[in-house]
């Protein structure tokens, strides 16, 4: 089927949203179609970079195709986009597109690539989409998978997942996207989709002190392995589908990201197994760590169905300060003794 979508605008500058606009960029050239892919960002710095096709701070010395052009000014990017990708942080999405709700072309289609959930109101991305710029569910798209921005930036083999209420523009999506190194699947489990990439954040954070303290791999594969199913039993609290966290978006974004040093959860967890605290993380990483905004958030939306997330509670305390990187092992071995399907 020809592809109908050739206008695109992605919202972040940062790696993912750069390497996004890289993987459309390279999607079109192999497809033999023209696209215009206009990336949006804040930084005039960074703007000026990709639009000389490099993101330096972000993504090292990788060219960037032809094809993608880059501003500050949202009305720029927006006009007549038909696809719209937000890769902002999470935290910052509400503010942002309550400014650029009235620019967004009203029979555009828009996904999220991001992984947070927002802070007081415990919504996934998706949500706070159709609320801020009451869009229809049916016309937001998530893509969550096994996606350090890095490796795609150098065009390693990628699987991800697309996943839309509306499955027949999820593949829509997906054509525009596939690239010869990335291959995204399909889905119509948003939620699913969406919990398993803000989670995953989480463990990877428990994962990386963990690693931090100097523990080897029984007791990481242990921490993943309860934490997909701590992962699992919220997912399907909310409504989606527990294949759902057995595949790309859940079991396989856990493991890239809790074993990969590329990883900002894992690093920022490994800072703190090695006893450094929240507020020095910032002065040995400047990229986003969604787990460690979001963490909070997760334990919320989890006490409110009614789904015990023991890593979740633990990491929080953790970040809170309330838990210290030494009490860790011993609040989770404790924990009274129950079949492991429960
Ligand atoms: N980098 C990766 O490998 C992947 C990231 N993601 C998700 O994509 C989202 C974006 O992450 P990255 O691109 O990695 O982050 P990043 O830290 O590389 O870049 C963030 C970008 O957002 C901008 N920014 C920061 N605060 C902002 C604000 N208040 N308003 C507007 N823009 C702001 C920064 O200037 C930067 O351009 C996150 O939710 C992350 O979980 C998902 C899959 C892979
Ligand atoms: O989501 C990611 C990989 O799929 C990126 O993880 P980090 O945000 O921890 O770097």
């Amino acid at each position: 089927m020809a592809e109908d979508i050739t206008d695109v605008a992605v919202f972040g500058a940062g790696s993912w949203g750069t390497t996004f606009a890289k993987v459309l960029a390279d999607a079109a050239a192999a497809h033999g179609v023209q696209r215009s892919i206009r990336v949006w960002g804040r930084n005039p710095e960074t703007i000026a970079d990709i639009n000389r096709r490099r993101n330096g701070r972000y993504l090292g010395d990788i060219e960037l195709p032809e094809g993608i052009s880059a501003t500050t000014d949202p009305s720029v990017a927006l006009k007549g986009a038909q696809l719209v990708v937000f890769a902002v942080p999470a935290q910052s999405l509400r503010a942002q597109l309550e400014q650029w709700r009235p620019l967004i072309p009203s029979d555009a289609v828009v996904m999220s690539l991001m992984k947070g959930l927002e802070v007081g109101t415990d919504l996934r991305m998706t949500q706070v989409i159709a609320e801020v710029a009451g869009i229809a569910p049916g016309r937001i798209a998530v893509l969550s998978g096994p996606n350090l921005a890095m490796e795609i930036a150098r065009r390693e083999p990628t699987a991800s997942v697309v996943a839309c209420a509306d499955e027949e523009l999820a593949r829509r999506i997906a054509r525009v996207c596939t690239a010869p190194y990335f291959r995204p699947y399909t889905s119509n489990d948003v939620v699913g989709a969406e919990i398993g990439g803000i989670v995953k954040n989480v463990i990877a954070l428990c994962v990386g002190i963990c690693e931090g303290k100097g523990m080897g791999d029984n007791t990481k594969a242990s921490v993943m392995t309860r934490g997909l199913a701590e992962t699992t039993r919220l997912a399907v609290a909310l409504g989606a589908d527990p294949h759902t966290l057995a595949g790309l978006a859940g079991l396989g974004d856990l493991v890239a990201t809790c074993a990969s040093r590329l990883s900002r959860n894992h690093t920022a967890g490994t800072l703190l197994g090695q006893g450094f605290s929240v507020d020095e993380l910032g002065n040995h990483m400047t990229q986003v760590a969604e787990g460690i905004k979001s963490a909070p958030a997760v334990r919320e939306l989890a006490r409110r169905v009614g789904v015990e997330m023991p890593i979740t509670e633990a990491v929080v305390g953790v970040l809170a300060g309330r838990v210290d990187v030494d009490q860790l092992e011993s609040l989770l071995l404790a924990r009274e003794l129950k079949s492991e399907g429960e």
